[in-house]
Order: structure tokens, then C-alpha cells, then sequence
């Protein structure tokens, strides 16, 4: 029997109450990711991404749809239920810094992640400090440091070793290369990989960097306004980007010559996102869509099957 993947996000919706007004954050998204996999989540600033990922740890509650990890239903569980789960689901932010308190030790941050999940014994969680900076490539002297001692990249080794102490099945990656430089960003993606491999970890990773989405991810989804507009295999979904918003997104890389027509529409894509708080009928793409048509500033569309797994949101693919 085939089993079920490790996290299942079904039709989950996100609205943030603001000032009176409901502002539409993460609308009906769906996916399923199986243990071991990548999931890369793209689209501009302010698109659902973080939003996306801290509904599936549960820091955020959905107001709609379901999420599921390991086959359990966890969309309602209590702070109390969560517990249990929550070493098995693990964050990686751009900023380790902020997430560390600045008077503790290197070693201390790291072991105080086990010590509250009740992981070992001292003895065996100071051992396992030595170990998980060996393992994130840290010489282990670094656990007698301050986090203002140490540089960017060393840092977010940290974040990874505090995120791999609790050993999540599950970690969510959330722009962790975007304020490194860009050789050591190569190298913190290369950490991620063969992490991922040698723990059979799952990850979301979201970043703006679609060279290492693509290079990462074994599944993408791409958000606009909260709304996933196409979603499928990252080789395929790369190779043949079929939502104009996502052929715009990718227009660095798209395979099309310059001088064709549709290459030039696109180019000429203007306009901001529409504000999230009144999102635009029909398709809430149309307004900066270059083919748009009667019938997308008037009916949503819906989802569309394109290929192996490759679904589209446009009522203009085929
Ligand atoms: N706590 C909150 N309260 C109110 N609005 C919020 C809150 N968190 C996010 N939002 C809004 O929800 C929408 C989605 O934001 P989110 O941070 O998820 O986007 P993002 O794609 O991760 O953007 P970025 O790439 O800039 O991090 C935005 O309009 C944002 O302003």
C-alpha cells in the first residue's frame, strides 16, 4: 500500500483582521509533499509565502481547509495537542540572529532547544552540541561564542544545527540564504542537501532566488495574492511555465526568443500587486495581465491540469 505523504495542505485559507477590514493573505491553497521531497514556494513580496509556512507549523491557524502531517489531522489540535509535534516540525529564518537571545552561548542556545523538548540527559545533549556543530561544518569551540561573535553564514549553521537537535521530519526553510553572501549562500544550500539526504528531511523552501528553487525543489507552487495560480514538478513546471504570472516570474530563464510577441507582452508586465485587503474579481492577475480577456476580469478560474501533476490557474491555458 502506497503511504500517504507527510504533509497534506487542503483548500487552507488565511485572513488577518486589520484595522476592521479582512486583508486576504493565503486563499484555498493545496499541496502534497512526501518525506524526503522539496517543496519551492515563489512569488513576489507579500504573496502568502511566510504566511503559507507558518500555517502548516501551526504558529498561525487557518480560518479555512485542513492540514495534515504524518496522516493526523492537525488543523485543530490545542497549543498543549501541538506539543508533541512540534520537534518534528522545525523553522530556519533569514535572520538566525533575532531568533537568538544575544546573552546566550552558541552551545547553550542549541542544547536549551533539547533541554525543552526533554531530549537526553545534560551529559548527552553537551555531547550532541559537539556533534550537530561538527555535522553543520562549525568547529565545536564555537559553542563557547556569543551570536554577535560570529558571522552570517557561521550563524545560520546554528540556526540549522538548533533546527536538526530536535530531529524534525519536516523544516521549513524560509529565505535562509537571502542575507548571505553569494559564496556562502552556495554553501548553506550544500549543507541543506546533504543534510536532507542523510536524515531523509522534508523541506518548504521559500526564496526569491529562483536559480536554487529550481535547483532545490522537486515540487514548486507559486503564489500571487495568496492564490497558488500554478503549481507542479519543478523540472516541469521550469521547462514549461504556463501562468503568465509565473512566465514572468521565470523571464530570466525562460526558453523563448526575445523577439517573439508574447515574449514582448510579457516584458511589458507593470503595475503593483493589487492590495490584498479588495483582491481584484475574476482572476486577480488580469489587471497587469497582458492577455487578458473579458472572461478573467469576470470569472475566477479554476484550477486546470496541464500536464504530469502540472495544474495552472488561468482560464487561457489549454
Ligand atoms: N500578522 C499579520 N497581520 C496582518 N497582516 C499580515 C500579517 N502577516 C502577514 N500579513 C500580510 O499578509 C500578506 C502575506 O504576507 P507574507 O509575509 O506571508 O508574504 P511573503 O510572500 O512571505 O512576503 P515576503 O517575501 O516579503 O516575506 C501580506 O499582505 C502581509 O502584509
Amino acid at each position: 500500500m502506497p503511504s500517504s505523504p507527510l504533509l497534506q495542505v487542503e483548500e487552507v485559507s488565511k485572513r488577518f483582521r486589520v484595522q476592521g477590514r479582512d486583508l486576504h493573505a493565503v486563499e484555498k491553497v493545496s499541496f502534497q509533499l512526501d518525506a524526503g521531497k522539496t517543496m519551492g514556494l515563489v512569488g513576489e513580496s507579500g504573496s502568502g509565502k511566510s504566511t503559507l509556512g507558518r500555517l502548516v507549523l501551526r504558529l498561525l491557524d487557518a480560518n479555512e481547509g485542513r492540514i495534515l502531517f504524518d496522516g493526523k489531522d492537525i488543523t485543530s489540535l490545542s497549543p498543549k495537542q501541538m506539543r508533541p509535534l512540534r520537534r518534528d516540525m522545525q523553522i530556519i529564518f533569514q535572520d538566525p540572529q533575532a531568533s537568538m537571545s544575544p546573552r546566550m552561548t552558541i552551545g547553550a542556545a542549541i542544547e536549551d532547544a533539547m533541554a525543552i523538548h526533554n531530549i537526553g540527559t545534560k551529559a548527552e545533549r553537551q555531547k550532541r552540541v559537539d556533534e550537530l556543530l561538527e555535522r553543520v561544518g562549525l568547529p565545536t569551540v564555537v559553542k563557547y561564542a556569543f551570536p554577535h561573535e560570529l558571522s552570517g553564514g557561521q550563524l545560520q549553521r546554528v540556526g540549522i544545527a538548533r533546527a536538526l537537535s530536535l530531529n524534525p521530519k519536516l523544516v521549513i526553510c524560509d529565505e535562509p540564504i537571502s542575507a548571505l553572501d553569494v559564496s556562502i549562500q552556495v554553501q548553506v544550500i550544500q549543507l541543506l542537501q546533504e543534510l536532507q539526504k542523510d536524515f531523509n528531511l522534508t523541506y518548504i523552501f521559500i526564496s526569491h532566488n529562483l536559480a536554487v528553487v529550481e535547483y532545490l525543489s522537486d515540487q514548486v507552487a507559486v503564489l500571487y495574492l495568496g492564490e497558488v495560480v500554478e503549481q507542479g514538478p519543478a523540472e516541469e513546471l521550469f521547462a514549461n511555465p504556463t501562468h503568465p504570472y509565473t512566465q514572468v516570474l521565470l523571464q530570466s530563464i525562460l526558453k523563448m526568443p526575445d523577439d517573439t510577441e508574447k515574449r514582448q507582452a510579457l516584458t511589458s508586465i507593470q503595475g503593483e500587486i493589487p492590495s490584498p485587503f479588495n483582491p481584484p474579481s475574476g482572476c486577480t492577475f488580469h489587471p497587469r495581465c497582458p492577455f487578458a480577456t473579458d472572461v478573467c476580469r469576470e470569472k475566477k478560474p479554476e484550477r486546470k491540469v496541464v500536464g504530469n501533476q502540472h495544474s495552472v490557474t488561468c482560464h487561457l491555458a489549454n
